[in-house]
């Protein structure tokens, strides 16, 4: 199997996102979960998404895990390599989107790489380096509230270069206005002056496919699935890949099986689409402190989902207010409450599976990447798109049947999104 692009995401919804937006432009695409194993059979694909979680582990651990997977990509024929991050630029001071995108440009002999969070149809916008939300600057917006990293600065070029070694330099609207050339003279000049990395801003998709152009062209990039619709939108454009159309073949065969929603993120959109699903599905809200004292709560939770399921999907969820969660942070500290309850929110999707649930939604990221580890399944094909940035996706090459499951960005999707995901699950 040859690729031709190559992407490192650093949370497996991030991943999906990604994958979701490289199969809608046109190239046949697989996820993997890490590094595949040599004996998986993965079919032909035009781009291979190896989704690990490494958003919120320490930056030498984040490094040591890309540069692996770098080197997989590369030597299965991957031209190009994407750093995929979130469009939210979710990280902290101590990395890891400079530590990452530092180490890679090395290994790739890269210039000055260039980094973009930009993803117009979620919202997403940069602007003289500034990353808007649904047009509230990033430190205003429901990220400042994040759990794991509350974002408080909107100055990318500031908290790019808080965590990074280099210097970061900017490729400013103007300049992405102007083309495809411009930009490539800002890196060489950028490059001449020692700059290692590079904020990009884009508003609109056309700049994204300028920035593709330039991309496809160098070994690395760093960005959100905006960046991944300009790179498939170069690669198709210059004939590299042909057209492909829909879902891979296979994605959307019945699975059977009982149907379930699983929920860790305390992004204010999950919470709406929370109470949203409340006036159509039974809605169990765990107690987070219980959660942490052990595992009554857990046991209670399946007796709940026992007792209901069979009528119809269930959902059970651990997100909680941005007040809460700070009275719990400050109880219990902030990354044993996140991992304990993401401990938790996996061990009952594991038990759900167990029980028969063979299509399960599961909400937040990092969530997502305890439950999908914890079911240990090695990849995913890609389905039709439930809300921007969210695919269905069908498990493959794991011990249990075939599942299909969706993970769902914190931040993504309509008010009514667990009603619609389920209702394309059947
Ligand atoms: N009630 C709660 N109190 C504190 N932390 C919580 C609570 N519920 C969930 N969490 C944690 O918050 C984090 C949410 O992150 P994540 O799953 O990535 O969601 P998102 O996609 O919204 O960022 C996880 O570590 C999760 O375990
Ligand atoms: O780019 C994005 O916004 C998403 O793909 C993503 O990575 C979101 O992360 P979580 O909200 O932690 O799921």
């Amino acid at each position: 199997m040859a690729i031709l692009l190559g992407s490192i995401a650093d949370d497996y919804t991030g991943a999906s996102d990604l994958a979701n937006t490289l199969t809608k432009s046109g190239l046949r695409t697989i996820q993997t979960v890490g590094i595949p194993d040599a004996a998986l059979d993965l079919p032909d694909v035009d781009a291979v998404v190896v989704a690990l979680k490494i958003r919120s582990v320490t930056a030498a651990d984040a490094v040591s895990a890309a540069s692996q997977a770098y080197r997989w990509l590369e030597g299965h024929g991957a031209k190009h390599v994407m750093y995929k991050i979130c469009s939210t630029f979710d990280s902290t001071d101590a990395g890891n989107i400079g530590p990452v995108t530092e180490a890679l440009r090395n290994i790739a002999e890269s210039g000055t790489v260039f980094v973009t969070p930009a993803f117009p149809e979620t919202g997403r916008t940069v602007y003289f380096g500034h990353l808007f939300v649904n047009g509230q600057p990033l430190n205003e917006s429901p990220l400042k509230d994040h759990p794991l990293n509350p974002m408080h600065d909107a100055n990318l070029v500031r908290v790019m270069a808080r965590q990074s070694q280099g210097t970061v330099g900017l490729v400013d609207l103007t300049t992405v206005a102007a083309g495809p050339a411009a930009v490539k003279a800002r890196l060489d000049d950028l490059r001449v002056q020692g700059f290692t990395t590079a904020i990009a801003d884009a508003i609109v998709e056309r700049d994204l496919e300028t920035l593709g152009d330039v991309a496809v062209e160098m070994g690395i990039s760093t960005g959100a699935s905006g960046l991944g619709l300009g790179l498939a939108r170069a690669l198709v454009k210059s004939g590299q890949v042909p057209l492909q159309t829909g879902t891979t073949d296979g994605a959307m065969r019945p699975v059977g099986g009982l149907a379930a929603i699983v929920a860790g993120s305390c992004s204010r959109a999950t919470l709406e689409q929370l109470e949203v699903a409340e006036r159509s599905m039974p809605v169990l809200r765990l107690d987070s402190e219980k959660l942490i004292a052990g595992s009554d709560e857990i046991a209670a939770a399946l007796s709940w989902a026992g007792e209901r399921i069979s009528a119809g999907p269930v959902a059970i969820a651990a997100s909680a207010s941005p007040e809460t969660v700070s009275w719990l942070q400050s109880r219990y500290g902030r990354e044993a409450s996140g991992h304990a309850i993401e401990t938790a929110t996996s061990t009952i999707a594991a038990e759900l599976v167990a029980r028969g649930v063979r299509r399960l939604v599961v909400a937040g990221g990092e969530t997502s990447g305890a439950v999908v580890d914890r079911l240990a399944i090695p990849a995913f094909l890609i389905g039709p798109e439930i809300a921007p940035g969210v695919p269905v996706l069908r498990t493959v090459g794991n011990a249990q049947e075939d599942m299909l499951m969706a993970l769902k960005s914190g931040n993504f999707g309509g008010k009514d999104f667990f009603a619609t995901a389920l209702t394309m699950m059947r």
